[in-house]
This record gives structure tokens, sequence and C-alpha cells, in this order.
């Protein structure tokens, strides 16, 4: 855990990089920093492993106050993460990794074996990428050692500034994709610096904007999306914020839709019988043992036809599982020319429903107007928006 109270450091020549910060990341969170250049994140940062000294307020990290830690004992409960990742270029990539538990006086042999282990769970094959020097890397591997030698000595605290910052966006968003499924893994207190919104969005499990030296507003990304505090974070969030918004709102149950059901050993006539009755154009066709197969389409089965839907069902390409984001469900559609999208449930075993453009719309509305007034989305109903 880390804690500022009323922290502020006003550099000699009268400038004031952060003024009264109060806030806490709670253990196992993570916490963006995003806004402009200048704005004193870079400040916020560095106080907390010493390599700044605050001129006013304290900083507690897991309730100690880190002015009366040594810097050095603190640096160690602290890993850092920097955009120049600092690898030492005449060591090897697993020596790299191994450093700070071997100095911390874990025997080399033990600390090589933790190395090869957070190689491998950085996407590093030990065995292939160990045994090479810094410069035998692309930008983003020599990230993921840097990733890799950051949380070597175990370290509750995590601190990252722009560590993506040095690479290609497709690079990028795949090393924020795996440094997600690490985190759900490790759970480390993170404060990540960054000045990417997109990636402020994507990794923080709250964000927080900065205006000169303040914080403006620090709440989980969907909220800043879609209620910014001030008309600052609206303006700084940008005019697409809607859109933004899209890759952190996830699909939930009360999102579906529930077209007719039929299985594949069901007779034709019945499954157009069912659709007739619905009014429905298609039907979802699932296996005998209730797994998703695909669909079958009104216009191809007559009530007069025989033989089963399995003769006329057609395979699904795509599906996505509840909690997937309304972005993914989206770009599913676009992708397939599909007006709807299948949703299977948290195992991925059992089918849901079906996610339509027209509720995708209302799932952003009302997680909008949840959001706006604190309560959850279920708890929304869609005509009780204004102007709805
Ligand atoms: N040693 C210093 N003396 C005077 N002013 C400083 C010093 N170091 C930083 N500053 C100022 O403090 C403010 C905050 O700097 P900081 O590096 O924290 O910003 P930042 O938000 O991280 O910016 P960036 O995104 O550009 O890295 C800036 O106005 C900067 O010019």
């Amino acid at each position: 855990m880390i804690r500022f109270e009323s922290v502020g450091k006003r550099y000699p020549d009268g400038t004031v990089a952060v003024d009264d910060l109060t806030f806490e990341v709670a253990e196992g969170e993570m916490v963006t920093l995003v806004g402009p250049s200048g704005c004193g994140k870079t400040t916020t940062m560095k106080m907390v492993n010493r390599l700044i000294e605050p001129t006013s307020g304290r900083i507690l990290v897991d309730g100690e106050d880190i002015a009366r830690v040594d810097p050095v004992e603190l640096r160690r409960r602290i890993g850092y993460v920097i955009q120049q990742v600092g690898l030492f270029p005449h060591r090897s990539v697993l020596d790299n990794t191994a450093t700070v538990p071997h100095l911390l006086g874990v025997k080399k042999a033990q600390a090589r074996k933790r190395a090869a282990e957070l190689l491998d769970l950085v996407g590093l094959d030990p065995s292939v990428f160990g045994d090479r020097y810094p410069d035998q890397l692309s930008g983003g591997q020599r990230q993921r050692v840097g990733v890799a030698r950051a949380l070597a000595a175990d370290p509750p605290v995590l601190l990252m500034d722009e560590p993506f910052g040095a690479v290609d966006p497709v690079v990028r968003e795949h090393l924020q994709n795996e440094f997600l499924k690490l985190q759900a893994q490790v759970r480390k207190t993170v404060l990540f610096v960054t000045h990417d919104i997109e990636e402020a969005v994507r990794l923080g499990d709250r964000m927080a904007v900065y205006g000169e030296g303040r914080i403006e507003q620090l709440d989980p990304p969907a909220k800043v999306l879609g209620a910014p505090a001030t008309p600052y974070v609206a303006d700084f969030v940008g005019a697409d914020r809607g859109l933004k918004r899209l890759s952190v709102t996830p699909i939930e149950p009360g999102d579906l839709v529930q077209p007719p059901v039929v299985r594949r050993n069901d007779a034709v006539s019945d499954a157009a019988h069912r659709m007739r009755a619905d009014a429905a154009r298609w039907a979802v066709v699932l296996d005998d043992d209730g797994s998703l197969h695909g669909w079958i389409d009104a216009d191809d089965v007559s009530a007069s036809g025989d033989g089963t839907v399995r003769d006329h069902a057609r395979r699904m390409k795509a599906w996505l599982p509840l909690g997937a984001s309304l972005k993914q469900a989206f770009s599913t559609m676009l992708q397939y020319d599909a007006g709807w999208v299948a949703v299977l449930d948290g195992d991925g075993s059992r089918f849901a429903g079906v996610l339509t453009p027209a509720r995708l719309h209302e799932a952003l509305r009302r997680s909008v107007d949840a959001d706006e007034r604190d309560v959850p989305r279920e708890d929304v109903d869609l005509h009780s928006i204004t102007g709805a």
C-alpha cells in the first residue's frame, strides 16, 4: 500500500511540481498517472523511492513513513521500471535479471533459477533468450527483461515510468496485455506513469488525471471517461471518450437478448415453427451437450421441411465470453459483418445470449448513467435516462 499525505514538492527555483497530494494506492491495485507533460507525474513517482524528496507532507509504504527508511533499503522493496530499461550491456539477459536477488544475498544458482522463471513469466523463453546480451534483443524484448528484473526481488510495490513508451503501438498493446495477465498473477501494488490516455485506461484499476501539480480526478477508467469530474478532465480525455469507454465496459448478462435456441438433432420443421412463433429470422444452434454450435437461417428451412437442424446449421465463426469489452463485441460484429455476436458464460461452455448493436448502445448509455449516479449498471432503467 502506498499513501500520500498532503505531499508537496517545490524546487529551489520556486517551481511547484506537486501540490498537496493526498491519495492511496491499495495493496494489489494498479493506479495509472496520466496528464500533460510537466504536470508532476514523474515527480510523484520518484518521491516514492526517494529519488526525489518531498518538501512537505509524508509518504507511507505499507504503513511506514519512508522518510525514516534508508533509501537503499527502501529501493530493495520497490521495483522500478523505466523507459530506458538500463540493462547492463555486458551481462547476459539471465544475469541481468538475477542481479538484484544476487545482491540481496540469494545464492547465484538459486537467483538464476528464479530469473529463468521470471523470464518465462514475461514471455521470454530462458533457453532462447537467457544467454543473449541486451543488444541482441528487440526493444519490446528489452522492456520485458526490464519488467522481469524489477520483479526479481519480489517487491510488493512496483513503480513504472512510461515502461512501454519506446516501442511501436502494436508491440506496446501486446506488452500491455501481457503485463495485465502478469499483474493478475503477481498482484503488486503499482504506480504507472504514462502520457498515453489509452494506456492509462487499459491498465489502471483506477486512473489519476493530473492537472498542473495536482490530481483532478482519481477514479476507475470507465468513470473518468463516462463522468469526467471537471471540464479540464473532459477536455483531456477527449471528445471521443465515448468510443474509448467501449474498451473498458464489459458485456453483462443484462445486455443480452435471447433468440430462439434449437438443438442440432431437432427436426427442421420444429425449428421453423419456433422461429416463426418468435418472428425471428434465425435461431442459435446448440450441440447435444449444450455447447454452442452455430446458427440457422429462417430462410433456409420451411415448416414442411424434412430432416434435422444439423443439415442446415451454419458453424459459428466467432463468439465472446461474458465480461469481454463492448469494443471487442463491436469489432467482432464489424469483422464478420454480423448483426449480432453470441456470448458464452464465464467458463466458456454455456450459451448466455447474443449482443446486438442496439443492445450494445443501450449498455453504453446505461453504464454512463450508472457511473454518474454511482449505482450498478443493472439498476439503470434506460427509459429513466434523460433524453432516452
Ligand atoms: N530539478 C528541477 N528543478 C526545477 N523544476 C523541476 C525540476 N525537475 C522537474 N521540475 C519541474 O517540475 C514539473 C513537474 O515535472 P515532472 O517531471 O514531474 O513532470 P511529468 O508530468 O512527469 O512530465 P513528463 O510527462 O514530461 O515526463 C515540471 O514543470 C518540471 O519542469
